[in-house]
């Protein structure tokens, strides 16, 4: 036992510095701002309603115009950037995914009108086929399997479609190998070298991605959920993780992502002191269930929130994708 301890009483009281605000919030270690978000949104075809996502309670699938609107309001919050998802039309989903490529797709089509009408607000894609294979797999089935390097190939021609359109940030989250120097070759050549990668190099195999599938419309219809271990990380591992991110940094990535968030904050900690390079969480819709359940069912208090995002910045990571980030903008604001 240290010296301060020996008397009756301790001279060293950790307790002093909570007493006060000012003293708590002079000693606080780390800082959440709307600066560190990034708004996952659904964008769903035609100029219907907002639609509802049952497993997502207070996530909805917007409409272009909607996505407008509600893009507007986080880059009014201080939300730096928004990430897009498509639910894509049943009828265009194919083997081979094409819509992917298509230029006039969804995503290309949201990108275009986002950066018409907010030019400022940062837009992140995502690159990996499930929203438009009929199988839901990230890549192309030859004999069962996702094959890796046919694949690629079409994330290079994925990517260029949302460049051209005027993507900021292309975010694979296929997992596939090497597609982090396939695309970046690909961007360099196309003349698009401003474009930055934001990679999932660390994308595990998870239970937590449940909702999601719901929201694009890639959930089974059996009861059997798609199993895409062949290329998504083992929960078991995080040795292999520390190995999938130097190879994207060696292959041009700018920033790595490790997902899903929660239950994997030990493998953000490791990457942020090995490698420390911009490094983002994935707080997961299945993360964002469980959570809003459980407020809205009053068993927890909405103060989760933005604890559950602090947790991301004390492990290391320089900002979170959440579903959240609206809500958390404003309660920041609001002090
Ligand atoms: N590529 C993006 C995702 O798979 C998101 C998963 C989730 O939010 O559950
Ligand atoms: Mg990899």
């Amino acid at each position: 036992m240290s010296s301060s301890f020996l008397g009756a009483y301790p001279r060293t009281r950790l307790r002093r510095n909570r007493r006060d605000d000012w003293s708590r919030r002079l000693v606080a270690e780390n800082v959440l701002t709307a600066g560190d978000l990034i708004w996952p949104v659904f964008v769903q075809p035609g100029d219907g309603q907002r639609q509802p996502i049952a497993a997502m309670p207070g996530v909805e699938r917007l409409t272009i115009a909607q996505l407008i609107d509600a893009a507007g309001e986080a880059q009014a919050l201080g939300i730096p950037c928004i990430a897009l998802f498509p639910a894509t039309e049943p009828a265009l989903k194919t083997e081979d995914g094409r819509e992917a490529w298509n230029e006039g797709n969804l995503i290309c089509e949201s990108v275009r009108a986002l950066k018409r009408h907010l030019p400022d607000l940062g837009v992140l894609c995502d690159v990996a086929l499930d929203p438009y294979t009929t199988h839901g797999h990230d890549g192309i089935l030859v004999e069962g399997h996702v094959a890796n390097d046919v694949t690629v190939e079409a994330l290079v021609r994925q990517t260029l479609a949302q460049a051209r359109a005027g993507c900021d940030v292309i975010a694979p989250s296929d997992m596939m190998d090497g597609r982090i120097g396939a695309i970046r070759d690909a961007l360099d050549a196309a003349g698009f070298e401003h474009v930055r990668i934001m990679s999932y190099a660390a994308k595990y195999a998870s239970a937590f991605y449940g909702p999601f599938r719901e929201a694009i419309g890639s959930k089974r219809t059996s009861n059997r959920p798609l199993d895409k271990r062949g290329y998504q990380m083992d929960p078991a591992n995080s040795e292999e993780a520390l190995r999938e991110v130097a190879f994207d940094l060696e292959e041009g990535a700018d920033m790595i992502m490790v997902k899903p968030g929660l239950p994997y904050l030990d493998i953000i900690r490791r990457v942020k002191d090995r490698f420390h390079v911009p490094t983002y969480a994935y707080q997961v819709s299945g993360e964002y269930a469980m959570l809003r359940g459980a407020m809205d069912n009053g068993w927890l208090d909405e103060r989760v929130v933005l604890e559950s995002l602090m947790g991301f910045k004390r492990a290391g990571a320089d900002g979170v994708l959440t579903y959240f980030a609206i809500e958390a903008a404003k309660r920041l604001k609001a002090g």
